[in-house]
Formats: structure tokens, C-alpha cells, sequence
């Protein structure tokens, strides 16, 4: 396998998944309080109406809106307070006409009534009268009965990310428990005789794992479990070792470094050694991250991302955060914020390759900028200084200055 055929990375992920006996969600049920972030394995209709009734939405005196007509201060429409709703019961009465009845905001609207006149506009006299010194028109200042969600309507699709106002909506339909994606288990490895655990000393010629804490970090932020196995050193039957007890206790094995063609690069004949079909694809026609490796070992796939920081990173996001996807069953597209910007320089780029460009916004006389911070792939600082990968298309020969671009924030 050269690789210098590079595949784009659609092709290379098409080619995994024809390497994989499809790989199907699991779902099992958590509850409510613990579903943040979780993908949703089954769509969500409303069992009931919400709200369940129609309730007034201020403090105030529920009305017949019609008798409210043509009021104002110099000549007050008015009513007669029959009496005053109390939170969290029905009414047990209905408005006739020329009536009004106290209502805190969220009570239960009387039969009959149809608008509230906010306390403000109001003024109760001590024989039951109330002047009111606004009209009102139908509806004002309530929130009908299956206004906010229809009982029966679709509220949530299966393979959809759970936010915050997804799990108030489940608690208001009633769900106590909702149905959700199994996590994957991601083993993350890290190869290299020169890389040390932080915490280690380290001599001359060696420098700190980092790639192991910006993996698992991306796990964790796109949907599944990581499983630190920290550093290997580049040792065939080390990194065998490894990758095979990996693959014991994982659905997905990632491994950074070693990647390439020099020849302490092991990774692509250790997973050859492995059992069929082994690797895949070698080399993608990105940049940065070219010297990625794509495999199947066990029926799960191993994916070796190139050693540089920045490199690791990407490559995540383009390659393995779509096979999480697949395995929460959630869109294989879905990633960060999508944003279009004007780019601050000229940037060249090869033909038949997509690249990625670290940039930072800016808002410069009302429009956003993307400014892009420049260093080599093997720089984490980059990383830390930007906000964002903006991408150049495969078929592009680069992106002029001013020419807008879509960047995905991390
Ligand atoms: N002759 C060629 N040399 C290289 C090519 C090439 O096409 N021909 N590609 C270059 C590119 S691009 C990349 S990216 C790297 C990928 O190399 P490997 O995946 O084999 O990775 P290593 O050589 O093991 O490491 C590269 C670099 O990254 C550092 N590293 C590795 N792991 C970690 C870690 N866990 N934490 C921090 N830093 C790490 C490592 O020390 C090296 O400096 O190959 C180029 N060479
Ligand atoms: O493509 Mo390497 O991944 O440039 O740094």
C-alpha cells in the first residue's frame, strides 16, 4: 500500500465502513437527569398536551376579553371579580359575561375566559367592582393548551445530541427515562520512544505525551469513553501487545504516532500482523495529517493518526468523530458551530487536497475574520491559540485574502 495513493476523506471512511459488518446503536435507557449529551435512539412524540390547560402567562384577572373593548382610564370597563383561581387547581367556576376573576401568573384559566389584564391596568374596589383601564384583545397574555407541544407531535428525532432545553421538554412531556446510544469505548494509545508521561522526568531527545490528553479530551467531547493506555514505546511486539488488549476491552482503538513511512513506524505491520483485512488505507490526501492509517482488525476498526499534535487533532475530527457518529447513530456529519468568515491572507493549497487551516476570528467594521495562525503541524500552541479549523476544498488551489471561508469551532 503506497502512501502516496492518497484516498480524499470520504473515500477512506466508505472504504472502513465496507470493512465493517455494519456497525449498528445500541440503546439503552438512562435517566433523564443523567441523558445530557446523550443521542437520542428512538423519536420523541408527546404522550400530552403542554401545557394541559390553558394558563395565564402574568398576574392579573382573567376576562371575557370582549368586555374590556374601548376601555381606557378616563372610562374604565366594569366588571365583577367572582372570585380568584388558586395555583395548581381547576376553577370552579366560569366567567359570564361582565365577570373577572383573580389569576396568578401560570393559573388555570376559568371556562369562558380568554385574555388576562395584567394587576397594572386594574383597579379593585371594595364592593367587588374592577375598574379595568386597558382592553385586552383575545388570547392576550395566555398560553393556550398545547400551545408549546401538541400531544401525539414529534418533538425529537432519533440520532439527535441532547441540549439542555431537549431535557426541560422531556420533563415537561413527563419522560422520567429516554432511550439513548450505548457510548462506544475508544481505546487511545500513544507510540514513541522519545514521548514520556507528563509527571516523568524527562532527559535530553524525549519530550511529553500530549496526544493522549487531546484524544481522549476529543472522546469524551464527541461521544464516547476513552480509555488512556498511555505510552508504548516503539517496540513491534510492544505495541502488538497493546493494540490486541485494546481491542478486548474497546469498540474502537485509536493509536497516534508511528504513522509514517521512516522505519520506526510499526503501526501499519503491527495491525497487519493482526488478522484480516488488517490495514486498509495509508496516507489521505489532507493536510495536515497525510501519513493516516485506517484499519480493521477483530471486525473494529484501529485508526493510527500521525504523531505531530496538530495532525492528531484533525485527523480525529475528520476521521474518527464520524465513526463515533456511526456508532451513537447520530448525522456522520456532526461536529462544531459552522461559521462563514473573510480570510485574513492568502493561503496556497495542492490540488486533490483538503486542508485545514487553525485560524482565530476576529470582527473587523462589522464582519468576522479568519485570521490564520500559522506554525508548523508538530506546534500545540496553534491549537491553543485558535478557535477554529477553516477548510479549503480538495478541487482549490487556495483561498485568496478577503475570500470567505467555512470554519468548524471547536
Ligand atoms: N519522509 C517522510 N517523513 C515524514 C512524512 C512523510 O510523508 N515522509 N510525513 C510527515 C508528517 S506530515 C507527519 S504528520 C509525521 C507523522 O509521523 P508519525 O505518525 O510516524 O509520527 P511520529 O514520527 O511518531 O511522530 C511525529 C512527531 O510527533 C511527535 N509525537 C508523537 N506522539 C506524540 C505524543 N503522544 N505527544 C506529543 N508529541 C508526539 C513525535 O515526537 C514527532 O515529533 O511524519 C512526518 N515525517
Ligand atoms: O500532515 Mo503532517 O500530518 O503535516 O503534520
Amino acid at each position: 500500500m503506497e502512501l502516496f495513493d492518497a484516498l480524499k476523506i470520504g473515500e477512506a471512511l466508505r472504504v472502513l465502513k465496507e470493512n465493517l459488518v455494519g456497525i449498528k446503536p445500541k440503546g439503552e435507557e438512562v435517566m433523564l437527569r443523567d441523558a445530557y449529551g446523550r443521542v437520542l435512539s428512538e423519536d420523541i412524540y408527546s404522550p400530552e398536551d403542554i401545557p394541559p390547560f390553558n394558563r395565564s402567562t402574568v398576574d392579573g384577572y382573567a376576562v371575557i376579553s370582549r368586555d374590556t373593548f374601548g376601555a381606557c382610564e378616563s372610562l374604565p370597563a366594569m366588571l365583577k371579580v367572582v372570585g380568584e383561581i388558586k395555583m395548581g387547581e381547576r376553577p370552579l367556576f366560569s366567567l359570564k359575561a361582565g365577570e373577572a376573576a383573580r389569576i396568578s401568573t401560570g393559573g388555570m384559566m376559568p371556562e369562558n375566559s380568554d385574555a388576562v389584564v395584567m394587576l397594572e391596568y386594574t383597579q379593585p374596589l371594595e364592593d367587588g367592582t374592577l375598574l379595568v383601564e386597558r382592553p385586552v384583545a383575545p388570547g392576550e397574555n395566555v398560553i393556550l393548551k398545547g400551545e408549546d407541544v401538541r400531544k401525539g407531535g414529534l418533538v425529537l428525532k432519533k440520532g439527535h445530541t441532547l441540549r439542555p432545553q431537549d431535557l426541560a421538554a422531556l420533563a415537561g412531556m413527563g419522560f422520567q427515562k429516554v432511550k439513548v446510544a450505548v457510548l462506544p469505548k475508544v481505546s487511545v494509545i500513544s507510540t514513541g520512544d522519545e514521548i514520556k508521561p507528563p509527571g516523568e522526568e524527562i532527559k535530553e531527545g524525549e519530550i511529553r505525551d500530549m496526544n493522549s490528553f487531546s484524544i481522549a479530551g476529543l472522546v469524551l467531547k464527541w461521544g464516547g469513553i476513552p480509555e488512556i493506555f498511555g505510552v508504548v514505546r516503539d517496540d513491534f511486539n510492544e505495541i502488538r501487545r497493546s493494540v490486541s488488549e485494546a481491542l478486548k476491552i474497546s469498540d474502537l482503538v485509536v493509536i497516534s504516532g508511528g504513522s509514517s513511512v521512516g522505519t520506526r513506524d510499526l503501526t501499519v505491520r503491527v495491525l497487519d500482523s493482526l488478522g484480516s483485512p488488517g490495514v486498509l488505507v495509508h496516507g489521505i490526501a489532507v493536510k495536515p495529517g497525510k501519513p493516516t492509517i485506517i484499519a480493521v482488525v477483530d471486525g473494529k476498526p484501529v485508526i493510527g493518526l500521525p504523531g505531530h499534535p496538530v495532525s492528531a487533532m484533525v485527523i480525529f475530527e475528520q476521521v474518527v468523530r464520524p465513526i463515533l457518529s456511526w456508532f451513537l447513530g447520530r448525522p456522520e456529519d456532526y461536529g462544531g458551530l459552522k461559521v462563514k468568515a473573510k480570510i485574513a491572507r492568502n493561503i496556497s493549497s495542492a490540488a486533490g487536497r483538503e486542508d485545514f487551516i487553525r485560524v482565530k476570528l476576529e470582527q473587523r467594521d462589522g464582519e468576522l475574520w479568519a485570521v490564520p495562525v500559522l506554525g508548523k503541524s508538530g506546534l500545540i500552541s496553534t491549537m491553543v491559540e485558535s478557535h477554529g479549523l477553516a477548510r479549503i476544498a480538495p478541487e482549490k488551489l487556495g483561498v485568496k485574502e478577503g475570500e470567505y471561508v467555512d470554519v468548524e469551532l471547536y
